[in-house]
């Protein structure tokens, strides 16, 4: 059976809840106390498949130690063929009916770990950073808040995918506290700038499309080459200094707003496992230029979610629900553009989608859009409001595609706000 049967079921016990059944198999980076190497694993159910026990063992045909390595890069860089071998190999090793891991009690004590017992890494190594700004309706409403409200969409942007590049040095995973950035402050009432704490901090709800294959300088990509070098998605929070950024931006675009931290979800899930939940994307009115066109549907339907939890607060609570089937640009298209110059893609390039916004209020991707700029607060159970993050707040996005019983997700992309120099 094809890997993402929907009849696949694994002798592990995976609820119709959990976001890690026989059909997803997703990517991380792990260590536990008894083996503190970060290596590479895969989550099923409740449970950490370490890949490079396997290995050891020879149940997976690869180069030696390509899993005993702190990032998934080494295995991205054998390509797509591998990719899904090994997915294939990994299914049938999980499959309630296939014996070799199974019925082996001890193979099963060395590869089979409770994921409450590990510790999430960094998945990849990040090469470079670029994000992109490719949903209309997060544009549109920046464009409205910080531009001009009866002509909020820039020219370029219905032609370009636009993007900026990032830092891939302040990709941190999962549960990294995030430092509340410092930086050049004029609000529109100072006459002069001053530095200090940020007093505007948001999140930015993002998927980042990993990339898994080079690209020589000089060269282009077609549609199809840009899919196949996608090796998977991740969940990505762009924390945003919207003070820092209002004052700093024009003409060159984010620099020092955007450049504390990015937040990702500790798993990678395969292009190959969303497969199934592909779909075609809005319309695109006016036509792309030919070499942004594409034929193929590459948009997903996944379904993602953001929830805050204040110090006052016991459980985070939902603050947006949206979709990334509503991006107007696919990973796909940014990716063939961001090579179209001539500009060389490495294995181990991030790229964010840019804010998923959706087109009602409360599908929006920011709290600088849920609160209007701060100017409608955020109201929250037990009657605290958020404008703007705070000190000690927590930010939870979560993301899935629902099967017919089962749902291929990412986990969750955690971050709690530190105060300035803490
Ligand atoms: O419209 C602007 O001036 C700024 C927009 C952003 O802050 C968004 C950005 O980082 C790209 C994105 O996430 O869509
Ligand atoms: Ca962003
Ligand atoms: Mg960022």
């Amino acid at each position: 059976m094809h890997p993402n049967d929907p009849r696949l079921r694994s002798f592990i016990d995976v609820k119709a809840d959990c976001d890690f059944p026989i059909q997803n198999l997703p990517y991380g980076v792990f260590s536990t106390a008894a083996n503190p190497s970060p290596r590479v694993g895969v989550a099923i159910g409740e449970f950490v498949l370490d890949l490079a026990a396997l290995q050891r063992v020879k149940l997976l045909h690869l180069p030696d130690g390509v899993f005993a390595q702190p990032s998934i890069n080494a295995f991205m860089t054998l390509g797509p063929k591998t990719w899904t071998k090994t997915r294939d190999w990994i299914s049938v090793l999980l499959q309630h009916d296939t014996p070799e891991l199974r019925d082996n009690a001890e193979l099963r004590r060395q590869a089979l770990i409770p994921m409450r017992e590990v510790k999430l890494h960094l998945p990849l190594r990040v090469e470079g950073f670029t994000d992109f700004y490719s949903s209309k309706e997060h544009a549109t409403n920046v464009g409205t808040m910080f531009r001009d409200k009866s002509n909020p969409l820039l020219p370029n942007w219905l032609h370009i995918p636009i993007g900026y590049n990032g830092r891939a040095s302040t990709v941190v995973v999962s549960g990294t506290k995030i430092h509340r950035p410092r930086g050049q402050l004029k609000p529109p009432s100072a006459e002069l700038p001053s530095f200090g704490p940020c007093k505007r901090l948001d999140f930015e709800l993002e998927i980042g499309v990993v990339v898994g294959q080079s690209s020589p300088m000089g060269s282009m990509l077609t549609e199809q080459q840009a899919e196949q070098m996608i090796f998977g998605f991740t969940l990505l929070n762009d924390w945003s200094a919207r003070d820092i950024q209002q004052w700093e931006y024009v003409p060159l675009g984010p620099f020092q707003a955007k450049a504390f931290a990015t937040s990702i979800s500790p798993w990678i899930v395969t292009r190959e496992a969303l497969e199934p939940f592909r779909m075609h994307g809005p319309a695109q009115d006016p036509t792309p230029l030919p070499y942004l066109q594409q034929q193929g549907a590459n948009n997903y339907d996944m379904a993602l979610e953001v929830a805050l939890r204040t110090p006052a607060m016991n459980a985070p609570a939902r603050i947006s629900a949206t979709n990334f089937k509503y991006m107007y640009w696919s990973s796909v298209q940014q990716l063939v553009h961001h090579a179209s110059s001539g500009c060389a893609m490495s294995v181990g390039d991030l790229l964010g989608s840019g804010t998923v916004s959706g087109p009602t209020k409360d599908q929006l991707g920011s709290l600088l859009e849920l609160s209007w700029n701060g100017s409608e607060p955020v109201q929250l159970p037990g009657g605290e409001a958020r404008g703007f993050l705070e000190d000690g707040d927590s930010l939870v996005m979560r993301g899935w595609c629902q099967a017919d019983g089962y749902r291929v997700g990412f986990g969750e992309v955690e971050g709690t706000v530190l105060a300035a120099g803490e």
